[in-house]
């Protein structure tokens, strides 16, 4: 399969090398200082561009690749909030195709089934308060993380008690904490901490006056994230519209 990439940072750098390794081609590299390449018949020629570069360019890399009528799959996260309407109807009525997903590991996939599983039980047991925590690495633009936000929108899916989630804390790479840990019953709290090159800690806390039950996804590496960008390339290439990780993986 010919993959164009769009961001060639450290998720990019590690995409190309699994994409080669599944035996795939590289056919364009685009990032901030080469954005003419979106023009140029290589770009054109891909079945497939994998984006990963930040909140604030994700969407008109979107764009671009649209015009071009490449289909794309992307793990930028912190756009949503401003362009998921657009992005949404683009791909609903206007023919494109996005698989977009916060957390492209396996991994993930299988925290988020036992976190909307627990979540569910949870309904029975009102004793239990819950709490988000997520840990990453100093350079990361957005809190809460992408993958903190789809895990709560699952909670909140799944357990009558909340309704909509807030951010709490944020921990700076300093120490200093900034943020209130204070919030309604009907919200879910999610704190977050930046710290060293943490790849990326989540874990959701569900706590009681006799005892805490707490699941954490706690990713080694990135080698997970892109091993599940270049699956969904694979994926994306046979399928259109918008996808995500419940389509590739039906568990
Ligand atoms: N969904 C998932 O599984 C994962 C998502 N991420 C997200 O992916 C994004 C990128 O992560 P990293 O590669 O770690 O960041 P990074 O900072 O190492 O790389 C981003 C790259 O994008 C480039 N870039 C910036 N603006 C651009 C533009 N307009 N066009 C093309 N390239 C541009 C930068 O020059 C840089 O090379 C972040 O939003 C992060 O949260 C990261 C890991 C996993
Ligand atoms: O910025 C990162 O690094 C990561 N971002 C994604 C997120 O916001 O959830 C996925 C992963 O946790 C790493």
């Amino acid at each position: 399969m010919k993959i164009a990439l769009i961001g060639y940072g450290k998720m990019g750098k590690m995409i190309e090398q699994i994409a080669l390794g599944r035996g795939h081609q590289i056919v364009s590299i685009i990032d901030i200082d080469n954005q003419q390449d979106f023009d140029s018949e290589a770009f054109a020629s891909a079945d497939v561009a994998i984006e990963f570069t930040n909140p604030t360019a994700a969407y008109g890399n979107y764009l671009m690749a649209f015009a071009h009528n490449v289909k794309v799959v992307s793990g930028s996260t912190g756009w949503m909030k401003d362009h998921g309407d657009d992005v949404r109807k683009m791909c609903a009525e206007g023919g494109q195709t996005l698989f977009w997903a916060s957390n492209f590991s396996i991994g993930v996939a299988i925290f988020s089934a036992v976190n909307r599983y627990l979540a569910k039980i949870m309904n029975g047991f009102p004793q239990y308060s819950v709490t988000m925590e997520e840990t990453h690495h100093v350079h990361k633009l957005d809190a809460p993380s992408g993958t903190a936000i789809t895990l709560a929108e699952e909670i909140i899916d799944n357990i009558d008690r909340k309704d909509s989630w807030v951010k709490g804390t944020l921990t700076a790479p300093d120490g200093h904490i900034e943020g209130s840990a204070d919030c309604a019953d009907n919200e879910l709290r999610i704190d977050s901490v930046r710290r060293g090159e943490v790849p990326g800690i989540h874990t959701i806390a569900y706590d009681s006056e006799a005892d805490c039950i707490t699941i954490t996804h706690d990713a080694h590496s990135r080698k997970g994230f892109a091993l599940g960008a270049v699956l969904a390339a694979e994926y994306t290439a046979q399928h259109s519209g918008l996808l995500t990780i419940s389509d590739m993986f039906k568990f």
